[in-house]
């Protein structure tokens, strides 16, 4: 069975109603989206295989759920390092960012010197709200994502490429193929182009709202906050 998509204007607009009708924060929202991240990197990167993890952070939400993640991963053991260009003035953003700093997390400017001194990258550049072309200050950093060999795992989709049409013909992210991929809530029809593992986590979906949205709640087992679906990526 393949497990029904939600694209970007229903992805908007089903926060909206989970922070509105639904009583969610987007505090906790975040907190969820970023505790199932980790756990991702957790099964993907166990302790003894590597345990520093460089996290790439865009300027929105999507950034918000790398912030969340590199907290997490610092409690389970590993040693995150940030990337994060475009800070946000945002007083959440502020205060996760106080939260990593506090546990002496590093902050890098320089992308490119973290990549090659580290065991894994979280991808949380862009989520469902990018379109159009990169813009500065991503294009070298989507670039070396592209080209690196150290496994990527992205958070929603893979930064670059568009939410309904999948992997960009152009630009730094043509050929970009992250080795893992976490879809948040629900898959984004950019997933029937994906070619790596592929989990989904965000468990915070009542019936009523998955009916609404037409989406599959995940078969989540015991604890866990996230599920991996079959490696053609939609399948369960
Ligand atoms: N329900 C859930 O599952 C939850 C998901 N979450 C995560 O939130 C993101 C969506 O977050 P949002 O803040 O709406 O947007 P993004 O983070 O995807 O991106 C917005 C920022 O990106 C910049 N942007 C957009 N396009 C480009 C571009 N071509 N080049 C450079 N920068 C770009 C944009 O910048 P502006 O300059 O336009 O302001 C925005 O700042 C979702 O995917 C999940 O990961 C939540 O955590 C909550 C629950
Ligand atoms: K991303």
């Amino acid at each position: 069975m393949a497990l029904r998509t939600l694209n970007a204007k229903n992805a908007a607009a089903l926060d909206k109603e989970l922070m509105s009708d639904g009583a969610f924060s987007v505090d906790q929202l975040m907190e969820l989206a970023g505790l199932a991240v980790s756990q991702v990197v957790y099964q993907l990167q166990p302790l003894q295989k590597g345990r520093r993890v460089l996290v790439a952070c865009g300027p929105g939400n999507n950034g918000g759920d790398g912030l969340v993640a590199a907290r997490h991963l610092w409690h389970y053991g590993y040693q995150p390092t940030m990337y994060y260009p475009k800070q946000s003035k945002n007083e959440l953003y502020q205060r996760l960012s106080k939260q990593l700093k506090d546990l002496d997390i590093p902050f890098t400017e320089d992308f490119d010197a973290a990549l090659k001194q580290t065991d894994h990258v979280v991808d949380s550049i862009f989520g469902f709200s990018f379109s159009g072309e990169v813009r500065e200050p991503f294009p070298k950093v989507i670039e070396a994502l592209r080209d690196t060999k150290v496994p990527v795992l992205a958070v929603d989709a893979p930064s670059s490429w568009n939410i309904e049409d999948g992997p960009p013909d152009s630009g730094p992210g043509k050929g970009f193929m992250p080795e893992a991929l976490i879809s948040l809530t629900a898959p984004k029809p950019l997933v029937q182009w994906f070619k790596g593992r592929h989990f989904i986590g965000g468990r915070f979906l009542s019936k009523a709202v998955a009916e609404k949205y037409d989406l599959d709640v995940p078969p989540y087992q015991g604890i866990d906050q996230i599920v991996e679906v079959g490696t053609e990526g939609q399948r369960l």
